[in-house]
């Protein structure tokens, strides 16, 4: 059901935030989430800080090939999946989203095995580290190319709406993505057949070392919702709970027929663009620092604490929890052992051509030495 008052307007000047630097709850509404929601999304605030830094020193190790650093969006992460409807719902998510299909619930260790290209990864081995899936958890893996996945999130919401399923596509992208053809074509399309999906841009105001105003000459991205007839929200992408209560509002908005909608939530990526990369030449390091202190980890914990339902103990309780966790799920995701080389071959045709099956024999002939 819709809302009966939408507690969020469209098009505001500045970006919506429910919870003060401090930690405060400044928000026009009560708070109605259970102290057990609450605490789930510290947890996962949490679980997916340390599983970007295990990443992080699994490519320093040289164990994967690639990483996306997403330190400082998690609390867009959190707030997108907390929304949604987990195996319901259909994701369609970017490379630098590991903590929002974490706290979806796809298991760490098949995203540590995706990462590493392991026998535990659902999707063999086939995709570049940063690029999840999950078929049970209805999660699109998407390709590299920036945009493209967007077509088909619509695509699909599109089919939901014809179906009568009730389900809610979200789709997420960063600010470089917005320059894309895809994304325009993906946009008015929603908006034309007001199609059930909400496309969330996680502005961290670069796309690798191009600036947001060598990107686009709009004030933000979420005005640009308003040429495709839809509302458009920007959201302080460091304050979780304004992340999630944006969220909630507009994917029940259009899981109830009333269309879709563009969320923007401001965010800042504390790592470099990925492990090529070396962020120094084009940012500031007081820059970086600046938005450090703004981190979605740090607000969240101030206003539990504030509330009474953290103290340290609990928080080192919770966090080493985690570790435990996220320990385990890497030891079982190596311990399946590295892709077979001739997996590459299987699923596409349901029988082999000739020529792929001469490859296949070339390349045992190779592996085998
Ligand atoms: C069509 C296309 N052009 C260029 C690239 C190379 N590329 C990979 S990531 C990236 C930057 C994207 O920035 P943004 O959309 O802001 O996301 P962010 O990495 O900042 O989260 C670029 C240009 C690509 N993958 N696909
Ligand atoms: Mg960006």
């Amino acid at each position: 059901m819709i809302q009966e008052v939408q507690r969020f307007k469209p098009f505001s000047a500045k970006p919506i935030a429910l919870l003060s630097e401090a930690g405060e709850w400044r928000g026009p509404f009560d708070l109605d989430l259970t102290e057990e929601k609450l605490l789930t999304m510290y947890r996962d605030l949490v679980r997916a800080r340390l599983l970007d830094e295990r990443l992080g020193k699994l490519q320093r190790m040289g164990k994967t090939s690639f990483v996306a650093p997403a330190a400082g969006h998690e609390g867009a992460h959190i707030g997108v999946a907390h929304a949604l409807r987990p195996g319901f719902d259909w994701l369609f998510p970017y490379y630098r989203d590991m903590g929002m299909v974490l706290a979806l619930g796809v298991p760490p260790k098949e995203l540590f095995a995706q990462s590493l290209a392991t026998r535990a990864d659902p999707n063999k081995g086939r995709q570049m580290p940063a690029h999840p899936g999950s078929a049970a958890l209805n999660v699109f893996t998407a390709a590299s190319p920036i945009a493209s996945h967007l077509g088909p999130a619509v695509g699909a919401a599109i089919s939901m709406k014809l179906r009568g399923t009730g389900q809610v596509a979200v789709a997420s992208f960063g600010d470089g993505a917005t320059s894309e053809g895809d994304f325009h074509a993906a946009v008015n399309f929603a908006g034309v057949q007001g199609a059930p999906i909400v496309l969330v841009c996680e502005n961290n105001r670069y796309a690798i070392s191009v600036d947001f105003h060598k990107q686009t000459a709009s004030e933000n991205i979420a005005v640009k919702a308003h040429a495709y007839g839809m509302p458009g929200y920007v959201v302080d992408g460091m304050d979780t709970l304004a992340c999630y209560y944006v969220m909630q509002e507009v994917v029940e908005r259009a899981r109830s027929g009333h269309g879709p909608a563009l969320v923007e939530m401001v965010v800042y990526r504390y790592g470099a663009h990925s492990s090529a990369d070396d962020d120094a030449r084009y940012r500031p390091r007081e820059e970086v620092q600046r938005w450090r202190q703004r981190d979605p980890l740090r607000r969240f914990k101030a206003f539990l604490e504030r509330r009474g339902l953290l103290d340290d103990a609990k928080e080192a309780a919770l966090r080493e929890s985690a570790e435990a966790e996220l320990a385990a799920a890497l030891k079982e995701a190596e311990a399946a052992g590295p892709v077979p080389t001739d997996w590459l071959f299987d699923d596409v045709y349901a029988e082999r051509p000739a020529f792929l099956e001469e490859q296949r024999a070339q390349l045992e002939g190779v592996t085998r030495g």
